[in-house]
């Protein structure tokens, strides 16, 4: 089935090692054509071994330096540079991505028990990473890298979830960041954009929350004016936040109400807008006009915004979040991704496909209903739990 998928060479030049392994031919294109990464084979005959010197993004320098707060007043910064940290925090992520990990866990460990690596394996075990959704492209580059590493050699399930781990985490590390509110004037412009029900007001509740516990002033602007349960949905997100909130009547043009909402924020001296937009399928040419406007409107105001646009995403889409990130990044410049809804999917592998083919940076992760199962996102976490490893 997978093999419908196949096209082009994955051909990589070099570096065989002393097992020699036969190379597939005219199966693949290798990951990322022109930009592909070289295999590290010593990471998968070395899974323990530190990926990134003196574990790079996951320790703080000077760690008695790091002042003590409360949960309740962590940003996103904090929440995201600490792995393992948290009381609840592990526990929601792997509960709500168990149904992926189980997929690729029992894929992985159907196929490595007491076998030894052959070409048949690799391309079985390539299908099982692509059935998550992984892209065709991540899968031959993992598999290449067994390949190369341990071809003939007994391995277990547990050492090639390892190496699957070990390389999804070199995927996500660079792509792994917080939002930062920083612009040079006041306030900081943050678009929310995305399709119907993707989570784009779970994720403004959640920004909301965070920089209210920053001590920062917050507007609110409705810009979702075509279902007036949207305004009501962001006005409760207002009174719990005590952000202002900015609304027209139903039926109002967007693009006003983020002018006004720019007002608004100018008026208080509010260090953020956010500006809710009504979702849309990207093949609706309308409405995806519409969204331009809004940021033609914003730019008016300040050439400098939106300074952010963040695209929400709902994992259970598939492979269609991809032509999503296409077609928002076209028309409203998408600068981040929050996923959500990785726990109602075995195919939550779509995050690493994202990241690989567009590098944009991810900024939150969903996991469940709640507020609190929007989390940062990290690197590492998302690596090991998405194969069922421990932290
Ligand atoms: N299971 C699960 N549900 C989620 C997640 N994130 C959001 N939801 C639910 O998805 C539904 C839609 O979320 P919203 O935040 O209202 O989405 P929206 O993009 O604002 O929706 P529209 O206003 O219709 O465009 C709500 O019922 C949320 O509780 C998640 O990570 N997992």
């Amino acid at each position: 089935m997978a093999r419908a998928r196949a096209g082009g060479t994955a051909a990589r030049e070099g570096g065989a090692g002393p097992a020699s392994p036969p190379r597939r031919r005219n199966r693949r294109t290798p990951r990322g054509a022109g930009r592909a990464r070289r295999p590290r084979p010593h990471q998968v005959l070395h899974p323990g071994a530190p990926r990134h010197p003196a574990g790079a993004g996951h320790a703080h320098p000077y760690p008695h330096r790091r002042p003590r707060r409360r949960s309740a007043d962590r940003g996103m910064t904090d929440m995201n540079e600490t792995t393992g940290t948290r009381p609840g925090f592990w526990k929601r992520l792997t509960q709500g991505l168990t149904r992926t990990a189980t997929e690729l866990q029992t894929g992985i460990t159907d196929l490595f028990t007491k076998r030894q690596l052959d070409a048949s394996t690799i391309e079985e075990f390539e299908d099982v990473l692509i059935r998550a959704d992984l892209g065709v492209e991540n899968a031959a580059h993992i598999g290449e890298i067994l390949r190369l590493g341990l071809f003939n050699r007994n391995i277990s399930g547990e050492e090639v979830r390892e190496a699957v781990a070990g390389e999804i985490e070199a995927i996500l590390t660079p792509v792994a960041r917080p939002l930062q509110f920083e612009a040079a004037g006041k306030p900081f412009v943050l678009l929310m954009v995305g399709v119907n029900g993707s989570g784009k007001t779970t994720t403004i509740g959640k920004l909301a929350s965070t920089l209210k516990a920053q001590g920062k002033k917050v507007v609110l602007a409705a810009g979702d004016t075509f279902r007036a349960a949207a305004t009501e949905q962001l006005k409760v997100w207002a009174e719990r936040t005590g952000a202002s909130l900015v609304a027209r009547g139903p039926g109002a043009d967007a693009a006003g109400v983020a002018y006004d909402g720019i007002e608004k924020a100018r008026a208080e001296g509010a260090d953020v807008l956010i500006v809710d937009t009504a979702g849309r399928l990207q093949n609706r040419a309308e409405l995806m006009a519409e969204l331009e406007k809004i940021v033609r409107v914003i730019k008016k105001q300040d050439p400098s915004a939106p300074h952010a646009v963040v695209l929400t995403l709902d994992a259970t889409v598939g492979q269609n979040a991809l032509a999503q990130v296409e077609a928002f990044q076209r028309v409203a410049g998408v600068t981040g991704l929050v996923m959500t809804k990785l726990d109602g999917t075995a195919r939550g592998g779509i995050l690493v496909a994202i990241a690989a083919k567009y590098r944009l940076p991810i900024h939150l992760i969903g996991v469940g209903e709640g507020i609190d199962d929007l989390q940062p996102f990290a690197a590492r976490d998302f690596a090991r739990a998405i194969v069922g490893l421990e932290s």
